[in-house]
Order: C-alpha cells, then sequence, then structure tokens
C-alpha cells in the first residue's frame, strides 16, 4: 500500500516507499535529485488521480521537471535551470512505484510521454530540446519571472 496519505502534505511515494525511508522529500530527496534543487513534492494519494496529482504540483511551482534520475537529457535541462538560478520541483518518475501511471497521465496532458517534460509558470513548455531552445530565444525566463510576480502578487493579498 504505498499511496497511503502522508503525514506531511506534499509526498510523492517512491519505489517500495512504505515508510519515509521511501519517500521523495526534504534534503534526503533534494540529494537524490542530483542537483540540490527541490524534489518535495505534493500528495501522494491514493485517491487522487495522476493527472490531479501533477496539476497540483505544477501551480504549486514555478518550474517543474518530470524526469528519470538515468536520463542524461533530463540532468542537462536540470543543469540549465540550475545554472541560470532558478529554483526547480523534480519528479524522478523512475523513482516512484507508479512512475508509469504518471508517464501515462503526462502523456494524456502534452501528447508525449518521454522525459524531460517540462512546466514553467503552469503550463508545458516541451521537452530538453525545447526548453533550451526557449532558452536561446531569451524566453525562458520572462516564464519564470512571470510566476515570481504572479506569487508575490498573491502573497500580497
Ligand atoms: N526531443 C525530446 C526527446 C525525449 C526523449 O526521447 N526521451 C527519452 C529519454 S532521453 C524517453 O523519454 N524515453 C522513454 C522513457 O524513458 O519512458 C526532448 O528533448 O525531450
Ligand atoms: S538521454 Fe538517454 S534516457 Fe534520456
Amino acid at each position: 500500500m504505498y499511496w497511503r496519505r502522508a503525514a506531511l502534505a506534499g509526498t510523492w511515494f517512491v519505489r517500495g516507499g512504505s515508510s519515509s525511508a521511501g519517500r521523495l522529500g526534504g534534503t534526503a530527496g533534494a540529494s537524490a535529485s542530483g542537483m540540490g534543487n527541490s524534489a518535495s513534492s505534493s500528495l501522494g494519494d491514493a485517491a487522487m488521480a495522476p493527472v490531479t496529482q501533477i496539476q497540483e504540483t505544477i501551480s504549486d511551482n514555478c518550474v517543474v521537471i518530470f524526469s528519470k534520475t538515468s536520463c542524461s537529457y533530463c540532468t542537462m535541462a536540470k543543469k540549465l535551470f540550475h545554472d541560470m538560478n532558478v529554483h526547480y520541483k523534480v519528479v524522478e518518475l523512475d523513482m516512484l512505484e507508479y512512475g508509469s501511471q504518471f508517464q501515462d497521465a503526462l502523456y494524456r496532458m502534452t501528447g508525449e510521454r518521454t522525459v524531460p517534460r517540462i512546466f514553467v509558470n503552469g503550463t508545458f513548455i516541451g521537452g530538453a530540446t525545447d526548453t533550451h531552445r526557449l532558452h536561446k530565444e531569451g524566453k525562458l525566463l520572462p516564464l519564470v519571472h512571470q510566476c515570481y510576480l504572479k506569487k508575490k502578487k498573491r502573497e500580497e493579498f
């Protein structure tokens, strides 16, 4: 039973993860993600559909990278944001018990089930190649900043 509601809101259950040792979250998750950025996440709830969990995660985080630990395209995408000093959230699908269901959900949402699948400011921007292109065109950082501004405005209320 891997999809129990976590004591802490915001946890994706990982492969074999029936206890805190098996979850991505906090410091352990951040180091597991490789680049020191955030890996804690939205609820891993059995009753909650993958699409809903993905939607929650992308609305809670300005940059979300659905990734696999074994994938160098994914590593390059993480490095791109890391080098821009942009905080990103990573979901390592190969570490999730139901990673393949999440890939199916991503397919329904984006038309591809490949990794990486990258969302900025709540919107799907593409895979690794698309994201690098956006960056080259100078369009990536503005999208991130739009999200920061939006968040800031929300906090003022
Ligand atoms: N042009 C795409 C290529 C994506 C791609 O081919 N990803 C491979 C891994 S590099 C993949 O997801 N394979 C299927 C899988 O891992 O489930 C991009 O830049 O993201
Ligand atoms: S680069 Fe080979 S799996 Fe992504």
